[in-house]
């Protein structure tokens, strides 16, 4: 029997052996070390063998099972019978094979394979790490399909690649229909002024959650998003509605050291009770070199607005994007008709007496374009030189000076500049053109620059005649001449 069963058996082991071994060394030795027994019986030939011999059945040279071992020979046969003939089983297993039983050693073993798979997982992760951050955005969306929306998203660094103007699919790790945490309030909502501060103030960063999605708007695809934590606003675009707010906010944010929020939070006004773990929460990740902007063009108007900011943080910049009252007015007036087409006439609106040409100041639409007013309680709580004011009609003539100055007033690098800028014939308006040249333009949406209702000329006038005072009073308080009249 011995010599085919033995050579059968010893063969048969030899090679379990070496495919284990030519797999990866560390899993051979994990798979030694996890079950040192095995591995014996796998050497010796003894896969069927359910459990290790006794040393009575060691001493005869035999184990339970059907292949039978060499030892049931005499020594010297064993010699013609294997590869490895010459040896009796017994002194084998005691000489070869018995330190690896020691369960000391089985257990350094374990305890250093562990270790190196360990340090193996941690250099992949490292080197995993390392490559997605280096992928500039180009080479990201290059690489990814038209359909790998989520995965095209590029990582912030290159200028003018950021984001869409024009509507695109959300990003998946982006979050700006993200309902909000859950996070309990923790902020009062009125009369805080002069109280202990204990909030945060902006730029105190909230640190990233693995499980929370990050916020961004669906234009604002860019960017870290497992990169950076997220802080409350260190810039707001605080007015004014139909001021040109939106183009600012998409200009600026191609700048590679700014974050935006796309949409506005309206947390000044309206969703103040929420809190501003709630507010920041809502913020998209950022970089400790990149600043982050909001903007709400309802704040100018809101009596609470300056105060509350004020309380968030008393270094906060903010922006003024301000337009002539009066097509701001009409501007404003549009849209409004766009949405409820059964609304009463511009001039039924505007006027409370069309013969006596008195205006009606309780209009939104007239109220909003009285800046001068608006801007009294921002005075009580910010300095003019924390407010930057846009011209809204500049800001079309001009993208790229009037950007320039808006990177000045917020201590960024003229990165934004006229490659960024080209006039779109067809919208009517500047629109943003990728630095490299390719890419599609990205205008503002259909509700940016629409064509506005026809306004009787001499209404025009007479509103004109209403706000001139007003408008006066505001270039003096800010210092510049906007040129409205
Ligand atoms: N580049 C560019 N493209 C399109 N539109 C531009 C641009 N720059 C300024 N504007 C003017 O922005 C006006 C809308 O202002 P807002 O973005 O502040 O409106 S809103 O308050 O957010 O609804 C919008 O007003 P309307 O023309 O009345 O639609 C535009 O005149």
């Amino acid at each position: 029997m011995g010599s085919a069963d033995n050579g059968q058996c010893r063969g048969g082991s030899g090679i379990t052996q070496t495919r284990t071994l030519g797999l990866s060394p560390v899993v051979s030795l994990i798979s030694a070390a996890c079950s040192p027994q095995r591995e014996v019986y796998k050497v010796r030939g003894w896969r069927e063998a359910q459990s290790p011999p006794s040393p009575a059945d060691l001493r005869q040279g035999g184990v339970p099972g059907n292949c039978q071992l060499v030892s049931a020979a005499p020594a010297g046969t064993v010699a013609h019978a294997g590869a490895r003939g010459g040896h009796d089983v017994a002194p084998m297993y005691k000489s070869s094979m018995a330190p690896r039983l020691s369960p000391r050693r089985a257990r350094r073993y374990l305890f250093i394979c562990t270790l190196c798979l360990s340090c193996t997982l941690l250099c992949y992760n490292l080197i995993l790490r390392s490559q997605s951050s280096m992928n500039s955005p180009g080479e990201q969306s290059s690489r990814n399909s038209p359909g790998d929306h989520h995965l095209s998203c590029p990582l912030p660094p290159l200028v003018g690649s950021k984001k869409l103007l024009q509507k695109i699919p959300p990003c998946p790790h982006s979050a700006s229909t993200a309902p909000p945490s859950s996070t309990p309030l923790t902020y009062p909502p009125s009369d805080l002024q002069g109280k202990d501060r204990t909030e945060p103030t902006p730029g105190t960063r909230t640190p990233s959650n693995p499980t929370e999605q990050p916020t961004s708007s669906p234009w604002n695809c860019t960017a870290t998003p497992r990169y950076g934590q997220k802080s409350l606003p260190q810039a707001i675009i605080v007015g004014v509605k139909k001021g040109g707010t939106r183009a600012v906010l998409e200009f600026i944010r191609v700048h590679p050291q700014v974050r935006a929020m796309g949409t506005e939070p309206h947390f000044f006004d309206r969703n103040y009770e929420r809190g501003l773990d709630w507010y920041r929460n809502l913020m998209p990740r950022s970089l400790e070199q990149q600043i982050t902007v909001e903007k709400t063009p309802s704040y100018f108007v809101t009596r609470d607005a300056p105060r509350r900011i004020a309380y968030m943080s008393p270094r906060v910049k903010l922006i003024v994007v301000v337009r002539n009252p009066v097509t701001r007015a009409i501007s404003d007036y549009t849209q409004t008709l766009s949405k409820k087409p059964d609304i009463p006439s511009f001039n039924e609106l505007a006027f409370r007496n069309r013969t006596s040409g008195e205006v009606d100041t309780a209009w939104n639409a007239i109220r909003i374009g009285l800046y001068a007013l608006h801007l009294q309680p921002w005075l009580s709580h910010f300095p003019i030189s924390q407010m930057h004011f846009v011209s809204g009609e500049r800001l079309i003539i001009d993208p790229a000076g009037e950007m320039a100055r808006v990177q000045d007033f917020l201590g960024l690098k003229r990165l934004v500049n006229d490659k960024h800028f080209y006039f779109n014939k067809t919208k009517g308006f500047p629109c943003l053109k990728k630095p490299g040249g390719g890419g599609a333009p990205r205008c503002l949406g259909k509700s940016k620059g629409r064509t506005h209702v026809q306004i009787n000329p001499e209404d025009i006038e007479q509103l004109r005649d209403f706000y001139r005072p007003h408008n006066i009073k505001f270039y003096e308080t800010v210092g510049q001449d906007f040129h409205w009249e």
